[in-house]
């Protein structure tokens, strides 16, 4: 008998010391050959694939690298470019493949959004005039590459037809079942290829699984997974679910497929009363997500042992299969480079690589091997953490328990607000401003770097970054804009920069994520109860307030949006653990307005993205959203602004929370939304300040005029013109110096030509 088996579903990419970012980079810069790039990239994915054969995972996943994204690469194995870019026929050539991610001279790159509730972002497939065609079939193509290479007998992973066109766009939703059938019998060449090439499992993810479907949704996987198994018989197809439980339980797992993967870590337990109470098909394996993918706390081995041990009754052990809960991409790769983490969070940490060896120590166990001194070491030290005073502030405990008692906000109605600041601050019609960041160009960095290494002191650090906003203040003024930021030239990350200053956090060395394309985030991980040690943004924003008469918006980082992208600690709620940062960051803002700053931003873009993925969970999660976002900013005077920025927003069904927020300004995307979004601020009269987002930040092209009018136009003329700002969609970190202020002058000279042609009509 086979006994208990482990996989793992998907490795990170980035390498351990963002190897494959900086390949990337070089090669997009000139600085290397596409010869010695796709070399290094290999040698980095073979590295990967034989740390995992070293662990001993039965199931390696191949093909779940890529160059850039894995949804990229499903369209381009479909050969699917839009019109706008120069592509014939065949495989996608490299050039075009980068282009497509990051736009050229001529055409805008695709649309990038959020996958699934990570801060992962893919690229949006267009499926607008075009007819998929099989161009090359790259799963077979990774698989002989680690068998020839490593003797590696891989599992194939590939993205389900019905997740992919559910993620695509440039089709009507109704014709959802004629868009797949389309692509069935590619897909059914790509599986049968690979069973010819000697496959024996192929992984194939529909994460679409997991969120709320309809039943004709559900009918039409019957129908997809029906015909791949009449037309290849032989092949054993593993639909691999993850983020959440499946809703149709029953219908899911008994598709003609021969494994089920499902996640017992983020299904709320849906999952496993399922299987307890209607079973587990008999002919079929169950591929077990236990260990948490998403988060970097160690495994509870004793929890996730019983857990196992009541799967194991289930299904019987040749039919067990242990594994992460979904992709290890969304963890950083190794601990052994944190050499800086005290000992007892370190023994509590588990990345991808420690990750791979829980699934390891489970699987032994659950055949029979004697782990019990490994057990004991790790039950030790979750209670020692658990038990430790970091995790058990008195103070702090005692301020969330004084919460229950108040309202999380203090401030009078919006109207009486809007009153007070017109009359403090005078702005014109359709005032002009920025997201925040300002270019982190190289030298920044480097500058950071040295200081950080003790190469450059405070002083002289400090100096740089002084001199960064003074530049930037005098260019704020040339380009004429209203309101200035001070350019966040000290912040590494807008959440790891307050990681690094809150009390209750810890920060990685290495601890990098994929974030989009080469961009990576360094999540930090919330330890401990979180405390705060004093001002974190007085002195940068004052320092730029002392060099302009234009208000200078103070710049945080929400509650919400500080939960999400970080690692928080799991034996506190949610709620508990957002409520404890807001109430560091009203302290935060408190400060900000003592020290004269009257115009205060508290960014939120992830809190679109922290909805679960049933819709049944959203009004909770929202509650607890606005309530934290309340509880950080509604302690200020009346004639405080309040901002908030949310990027990617299509936000059109939580239009009430957005509201709720009650902040005075909100600035949202505007020039990729085709006017769906103003549609939701119009139905609902929005009347308090909105920021126009009205250009895309994230190329480097230089806009013209005419388009931001036109990306103003329908705003400015269905709602009352006066509750405008125009401002671009996102910070300008990522950008260059010169086509920043280019863009930005573009952008007020757009606003005055707009300020002439909508006076007439302010209420
Ligand atoms: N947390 C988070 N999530 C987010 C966003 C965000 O801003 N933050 N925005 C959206 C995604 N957009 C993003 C936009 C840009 C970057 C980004 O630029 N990331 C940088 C890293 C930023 C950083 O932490 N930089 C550090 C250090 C980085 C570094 O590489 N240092 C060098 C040395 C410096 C050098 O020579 O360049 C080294 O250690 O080798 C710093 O500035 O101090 C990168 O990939 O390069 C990431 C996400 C959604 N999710
Ligand atoms: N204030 C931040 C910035 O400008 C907001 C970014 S939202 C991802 O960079
Ligand atoms: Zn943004």
């Amino acid at each position: 008998m086979a006994g208990v088996r482990s996989s793992n579903l998907g490795y990170p990419r980035i390498g351990e010391k963002r190897e494959w970012k900086k390949a990337l980079e070089a090669f997009w810069a000139g600085k290397i050959e596409e010869g010695e790039f796709q070399q290094t990239m290999k040698t980095l994915r073979l590295h990967s694939l034989e740390k995992q054969k070293q662990a001993g995972i039965d199931f390696i996943p191949v093909n779940d690298f890529t160059l850039y994204d894995h949804v990229l690469d499903t369209a381009a194995m479909f050969g699917l470019v839009p019109e706008r870019f120069s592509y014939k026929e065949g495989k996608v050539p490299l050039s075009t493949y980068f282009e497509l991610a990051r736009g050229n001279q001529g055409a805008v790159a695709m649309e990038m959004t959020k996958w699934f509730n990570t801060n992962y972002h893919y690229l949006v497939p267009e499926l607008s005039g075009q007819t998929p065609n099989l161009v090359e079939n790259r799963p077979l193509h990774y698989y002989q590459e680690a068998k020839e290479e490593l003797g590696i007998e891989g599992k194939p992973v590939i993205l389900g037809p019905i997740t992919f066109v559910k993620l695509s766009k440039g089709y009507d939703k109704e014709q959802l079942k004629e868009v797949v059938q389309k692509f069935v019998p590619l897909y059914k060449k790509i599986l049968n290829e690979l069973k010819e090439g000697g496959v024996e499992w192929v992984q194939v993810d529909e994460p679409i699984l997991s969120t709320t479907l309809s039943r004709e949704e559900i009918e039409l996987f019957k129908e997809v997974y029906e015909e791949f198994q009449r037309d290849l018989p032989e092949l054993n197809i593993w639909l691999q679910t993850y983020f959440d439980s499946v809703d149709y339980y029953k219908e899911v797992v008994s598709l003609p497929v021969q494994a089920i993967g499902l996640d017992f870590i983020h299904d709320g337990g849906r999952n496993l009363q399922h299987i307890l109470s209607e079973g587990f098909p008999e002919n079929k394996v169950l591929a077990a997500g236990v260990i948490n993918g998403r988060n970097i706390w160690c495994a509870n081995y004793a929890e996730t042992y019983q857990l196992l041990g009541e799967l194991l009754r289930n299904v019987g052990s040749g039919r067990l299969i242990v594994q992460p809960s979904c992709s290890l991409l969304h963890v950083p790769v190794t601990l052994k480079l944190e050499e800086e983490i005290p000992q007892l969070l370190k023994q509590n940490l588990a990345f991808a690589d420690e990750k791979l060896t829980e699934v390891i120590h489970l699987t032994e166990c659950l055949n029979g091997a004697d782990h019990e001194a490994i057990f004991l070491e790790n039950k030790n030290s979750i209670e020692k953490l658990n038990q430790s005073e970091i995790r058990n502030n008195t103070q702090v405990r005692k301020g969330l328990e004084q919460l229950l008692f108040e309202k999380p906000s203090k401030r009078d109605s919006f109207d009486v607000r809007d009153a007070a600041q017109k009359e403090a601050y005078q702005l014109p019609f359709l005032p002009t401003t920025t997201i925040g960041s300002f270019p982190q160009t190289k030298e920044v960095r480097q500058n950071r770097a040295l200081w950080r290494k003790g190469e450059r002191t405070t002083e002289q650090y400090e100096a740089f970054i002084q001199a960064e906003t003074e530049k930037w203040v005098r260019l704020q003024e040339e380009i004429g804009l209203d309101v200035f930021v001070h350019g966040e030239f000290e912040r590494n990350d807008m959440v790891e920069f307050f990681g690094e200053k809150l009390g209750g956090f810890h920060f990685t060395k290495f601890g990098w994520v994929q974030s989009y394309g080469s961009r990576c985030v360094k999540p930090p991980i919330i330890f401990g109860d979180v405390t705060y040690n004093g001002p974190m943004t007085v002195k940068e924003t004052v320092y730029a307030q002392n060099l302009t008469e234009k208000p200078v918006k103070g710049m945080l980082t929400g509650p919400v949006t500080i939960y999400n992208w970080s690692f928080p600690r799991q034996d506190l709620s949610k709620e508990q653990v957002m409520n404890q940062i807001a109430l560091a960051l009203q302290k935060e803002v408190e400060a900000l307005e003592a020290a004269g700053i009257g115009m205060i931003q508290v960014d939120e873009p992830a809190l679109r993205e922290g909805l679960p993925l049933k819709k049944e969970h959203w009004e909770t999660y929202l509650q607890i959203a606005v309530n934290a976002f309340q509880l950080a900013t509604g302690s200020v005077k009346n004639q405080t602004q309040i901002h908030t920025h949310m990027c990617y927003s299509n936000f059109e069904d939580i239009i009430e929370s957005i509201d709720a927020l009650d902040a005075d300004v909100i600035s949202i995307e505007t020039s990729k939304s085709h006017g769906e979004l103003m549609r939701s601020f119009e139905d609902y009269t929005y009347n308090k300040g909105i920021g126009l987002g009205v250009y895309d930040i994230h190329s480097p092209r230089v806009p013209a005029e005419e388009e931001l009018i036109q990306n103003m136009d329908r705003a400015l003329r269905v709602l009352d013109p006066s509750i405008f700002w125009i401002n671009p969609d996102c910070g300008l970190k990522t950008r260059g110096e010169t086509e920043t202020v280019d863009a930005l002058k573009v952008m007020v000279m757009a606003a005055k030509k707009a300020r002439e042609k909508f006076s007439f009509n302010i209420q």
